[in-house]
């Protein structure tokens, strides 16, 4: 829960922000009564415990009051966990104000296409954790501050504004994007390399110097020649004018012609290859731009494709190209027009990192809250893989938590699926509230569902041999009606299932003991269940300690106390133990199959039902 403080602050400044109209905060969820990151508002990222924000994401929304920094930054518990915040695209008015500088979490700040105006303050330079900056499409005058001395800052774009002065001396080789042009800066431009090019600058009546085509050195010896001498210098300036501005044109359209020449092999080459190994080299580009969005730590954005300019057309040329081919968007309304640039576009924040790949929770432009999972070094071919995917696309079942889009390269697989906000069952059962608000007719219907939705997927996907490979209570999630779906379904690499199973599954292994690993993850969850403990505590492993305790006849110490406290039946209890025990057996050979289990478990839900049917 986060405090009052950040809650109020952040009610504040949409309020502010939205001249008091009450219909952002009602489409975005905000109310008084709800807490931010449980009641997952609208626009907002929270961290994993859910205490504090870390993102406030308005783009988009319609927003035409006046921006307040001060009410968020201002407030200690905001300022000290927010790293984004992006108002991207709606008509916001007022300034930047100084107390900006309070927000010194901030990685990324998007303001731009509002109607912002005013000189930027100064303390925007105190921001040193910053590393994308957009103020473009505003109506921003006056110097710019010291951004330079903010060693990090990748992306800055300050396009179509009123700027004035010089621009700061920065180290143009850091940046992955950069553009002031638009504006009314003058002075040479210092420290240019091939790293900018002059349409980031263009548009700037008093700018000189490399990358523009107009040389310094002849504006400042005019002006600086005396009085006397002022009819002629002006005309031997002028005559060196057109001469540099000549050799500057001729250099150009040289440099034009010898980039297009080089760019044109390249394609040429590439086209070649490509027409030989189709996949290679689009791979190669989109898992750059992939590797410098989705590889970074937890909570890092970043956009943007490769840092030489040649190679920042040529490459968004061939992303833009593949986007159909490489993303395959599966049927689906929630991503209708999802293109691969969207997803790499759009911020994502880190959701988990395991072993056999990451997780992102990614926000897109039109709204749509999307989770990315990142799968390295599975050596599965791409064609393999597509066939993999539209097979388990086919075999849909509403408590299957279904991909929505997938790309495959020969490094990595990406896949798409709905970012659900109810959270995981692992979370219900060891989370805050320790399993008290999970009682034992929900934990026992969680059950039966589960197991039906995986016998089904089984029966339908046992010819081809695929089974989910990783089930465990963090693999199901809770959809909007708070019912469980299996998420991850196929998505392990099949050598990698007798590490992480008992019982010794191994790639040799039949088709159908293949299938007893998931009976064994299934097993495990129900002990979850049950006993309400971790898979692993202190050290035990929680299936060797049912083991050691029913051995011992302690049976009952087994199960959860609140499940006791609630009077639940521990006949029922026994019985949804003894599957679980046949389930979690060392010997694969020895476990029943996913439909004798969930008829087992239907069996104890029915009893369950007339139960509570006669109770009442
Ligand atoms: N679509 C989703 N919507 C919301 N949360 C999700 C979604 N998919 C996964 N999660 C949650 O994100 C967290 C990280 O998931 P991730 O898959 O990286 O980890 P994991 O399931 O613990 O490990 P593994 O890599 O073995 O699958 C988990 O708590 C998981 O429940």
């Amino acid at each position: 829960k986060v405090d009052d403080e950040t809650r109020d602050s952040l009610l504040s400044f949409l309020d502010e922000l939205s001249n008091g109209a009450t219909q952002p905060g009602f489409t975005l969820g905000w109310t008084t009564l709800s807490d931010p990151c449980e009641k997952q508002w609208g626009g907002i990222t929270c961290d994993s415990q859910k205490t504090s924000v870390t993102g406030l994401f308005l783009n988009k929304q319609t927003l035409s009051g006046t921006l307040h920094v001060a009410t968020l930054c201002n407030v200690k518990s905001v300022a000290a966990s927010l790293t984004s915040l992006d108002l991207n695209d709606n008509s916001i008015g007022g300034e930047i104000s100084a107390d900006i500088q309070n927000c010194q979490q901030l990685t990324r700040l998007n303001v731009s296409r509002n109607r912002l105006s005013g000189n930027l303050p100064d303390s925007l330079a105190m921001l040193i954790n910053l590393r994308r900056l957009d103020i473009s499409y505003n109506d921003f005058s006056g110097k710019l501050p010291e951004l330079s001395l903010i060693s990090g800052l990748t992306d800055f774009l300050a396009q179509n504004n009123q700027l004035t002065g010089e621009i700061p001396k920065f180290n143009f080789s850091h940046f992955d994007t950069f553009n002031v042009s638009n504006n009314n800066f003058h002075g040479q431009i210092q420290n240019a390399n091939g790293n900018v090019s002059a349409s980031s600058f263009l548009g700037n009546p008093g700018l000189c110097g490399y990358p523009l085509p107009n040389n310094c050195s002849t504006t400042s010896s005019s002006s600086t020649a005396t009085a006397g001498d002022n009819s002629h210098s002006r005309g031997t300036s002028s005559n060196k004018i057109l001469i540099y501005s000549g050799y500057g044109i001729l250099a150009l359209i040289c440099l034009v012609l010898l980039i297009s020449r080089i760019c044109s092999k390249r394609k040429k080459k590439n086209d070649k290859k490509a027409d030989d190994a189709p996949e290679k080299n689009k791979v190669a580009s989109v898992d750059e731009s992939m590797d410098s969005k989705y590889s970074a730590s937890s909570t890092d954005f970043k956009g943007g494709f490769s840092k030489s300019q040649c190679s920042v057309t040529f490459s968004a040329e061939s992303n833009a190209n593949m986007t159909s081919s490489s993303l395959v968007v599966l049927s689906s309304p929630v991503v209708n027009g999802l293109n691969f640039e969207e997803l790499l576009k759009a911020p994502a924040e880190m959701l988990g990192r395991g072993k056999h790949g990451s997780l992102y929770k990614v926000i897109i432009d039109y709204g749509a809250t999307l989770v990315v999972k990142r799968i390295k070094d599975w050596t599965i071919s791409t064609n393999d893989f597509k066939l993999r995917m539209q097979r388990l696309d086919q075999a849909k079942h509403p408590n299957v938590l279904s991909a929505l889009a997938f790309y495959s390269s020969r490094q990595e697989k990406l896949l798409v699926y709905e970012y659900q906000y109810n959270g995981s069952l692992f979370k219900l059962i060891h989370g805050n509230q320790g399993g008290k608000a999970f009682g034992w007719t929900s934990r026992l219907s969680c059950a039966a569902t589960i197991a039906d939705t995986l016998a089904f997927m089984h029966e339908d996907l046992q010819k081809d041999g695929i089974v989910h490979g990783n089930l465990k209570s963090s693999n199901i999630l809770l959809n909007k009606n708070m019912e469980p779906c299996i998420s991850e379904y196929g998505l392990m690499k099949i050598n990698d299932l007798d590490n992480i199973l008992p019982g010794k599954v191994s790639a040799s292994s039949s088709a159908s003991t293949t299938f007893k690993a998931d009976i064994y993850g299934f097993g495990v969850i129900l002990l979850e269940l049950l006993t309400g403990k971790l898979v692993q505590h202190n050290g035990v492993d929680l299936t060797s300690w049912v083991h050691s305790v029913v051995r011992e006849e302690w049976t009952a110490e087994v199960f959860d106390k609140s499940l006791y406290s609630e009077g639940a039946s521990e006949e029922r209890m026994v019985n949804l133990l003894q599957v679980a025990i046949k389930c979690v057996n060392r010997s694969p050979e020895a476990r029943p199959s996913m439909k004798q289990v969930a008829t087992m478990i239907n069996t104890i839900k029915e009893d369950e039902d007339k139960s509570t049917f006669f109770d009442v």
